[in-house]
């Protein structure tokens, strides 16, 4: 077990963010939050990442965590290259300010190469597209070698073709690491597709199934207050099922 979640919630002044939420993530577990707005998603990967402290409950991390989150902000003039954004992932395990060794420099390198971005080490990261940025974010979470990835909202400004290589190689680096993946994402069709286990949230946790084996009925109840987005896992849930 990487994760266990026990009991947490989480109140701001008198309305109830998250109730309750209890479950576990394994090592080579690939499990996709959705839910709809509002619904707690970027709270949770919050607590768990330790952004939050006022929440009840426990939480267990075992294991080097990264984390991609919601629309990491971006200074578009900041004078610093691709390469270093990456490197500077590393400063939670041996700080700042030591000279990067050689092997460090190399593991950037290979983690550029891995997520397809090697030509644009040297550029500033401020030039990057919005795809190009999310896979610079992504080497940065990975170049601790973390068992646990955590990633809000990955897909945001990527466009489609982006977003499958994306995922694919998120599966790849599952398999190859055996790393747990803890996703949030509203793109319930990727979701399904790549994902081992889905985890259906609304305030409270509704689900926590295989991909294969979630009901309509858990989907109903965890999106009743957003018709498109159950309307849209409703059709995914059908075509997996073949109804
Ligand atoms: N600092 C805050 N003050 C008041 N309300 C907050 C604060 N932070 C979050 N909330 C509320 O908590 C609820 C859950 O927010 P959260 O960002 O976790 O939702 P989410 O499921 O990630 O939503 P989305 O899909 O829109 O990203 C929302 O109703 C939000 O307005």
């Amino acid at each position: 077990m990487i994760l266990q979640v026990e009991d947490l919630s989480y109140k701001i002044g008198s309305t109830w963010i998250l109730r309750g939420v209890s479950f576990n993530l394994s090592r080579g577990e690939f499990a996709g939050i959705i839910g709809p707005n509002g619904a707690g998603k970027t709270t949770l990967i919050k607590a768990i990442v330790g952004d939050l402290s006022d929440y009840a409950g426990r939480i267990k991390v075992t294991g080097r965590v990264g984390y991609l989150p919601q629309n990491p902000e971006r200074n578009r003039d900041f004078p610093i290259s691709v390469r270093e954004v990456v490197a500077m992932g590393l400063y939670k395990e041996r700080g700042p300010f030591k000279r990067f060794s050689k092997s460090e420099w190399n593991r950037v390198d290979a983690l550029l190469k891995t997520t397809g971005i090697e030509e644009l080490g040297k550029r500033r990261a401020g030039t990057l597209s919005g795809g190009e940025y999310q896979r610079l974010m992504l080497a940065r979470a990975l170049v601790s070698s973390p068992e646990l990835l955590i990633l809000d909202e990955p897909e945001a400004g990527v466009d489609e073709m982006g977003k499958s290589s994306f995922y694919r190689l998120l599966e790849k680096l599952k398999n190859e690491k055996n790393m747990g993946i803890l996703m949030v994402s509203h793109d319930i069709g990727m979701v399904f597709e790549a994902c081992d286990t889905i985890m259906c949230i609304n305030k409270t946790l509704h689900c926590h199934t295989s991909a294969d084996m979630i009901s309509p009925e858990q989907l109903q109840s965890a999106f009743s207050s957003d018709l498109d987005l159950f309307i849209r896992s409703r059709d995914h849930f059908e075509r997996e099922h073949r109804l």
